[in-house]
């Protein structure tokens, strides 16, 4: 064991498309009508301690989450099957509550953040605040 202590992070990504408009923009704003992103989700997760071969946890146990954006959002018109306005900032958020109450319990490490992006040139990112 090394003497040097730290954490160490992993990432995965996950893609979607779907279908939304953000209507508490005004009228005339671009965004405000019905569009259409092919969505980049990052999810970024942490752990102290290594297990088995030297994984913070393994990649393929992310499989619920991708099950979860392949049933809930993909190919979806994200206004017609979420609550929120369907921004960039409002999706990481959830997506991010979804990691913490579903996959946190049952797999190593936790979670850092959660990213999600509309086009390669923009992104919000949640940060969980911890203690
Ligand atoms: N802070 C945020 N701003 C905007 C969001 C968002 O989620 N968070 N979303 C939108 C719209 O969804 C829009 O489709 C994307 O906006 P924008 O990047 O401005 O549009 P383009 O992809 O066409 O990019 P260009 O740089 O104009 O080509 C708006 N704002
Ligand atoms: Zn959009």
């Amino acid at each position: 064991m090394s003497a040097v202590r730290g954490w160490t992070r992993i990432g995965k990504q996950f893609q979607f498309h779907a279908a939304h408009q953000l209507l508490s923009l005004p009228e005339g704003h671009k965004c405000r009508r019905e569009h259409g992103h092919t969505y980049t989700v990052e999810v970024v997760w942490t752990a102290q301690v290594l297990t088995g071969p030297g994984f913070v946890t393994d990649f393929a146990n992310f499989g619920p989450f991708k099950r979860f954006i392949d049933d809930h959002l993909d190919h979806q018109n994200l206004n017609k099957v979420l609550e929120i306005e369907p921004t960039s900032e409002n999706l990481a958020r959830l997506l991010a509550e979804w990691l913490i109450e579903q996959l946190e319990p049952v797999i190593e490490g936790q979670l850092v953040s959660v990213s999600v992006s509309e086009s390669p040139s923009s992104w919000a990112t949640f940060e969980v605040a911890r203690g």
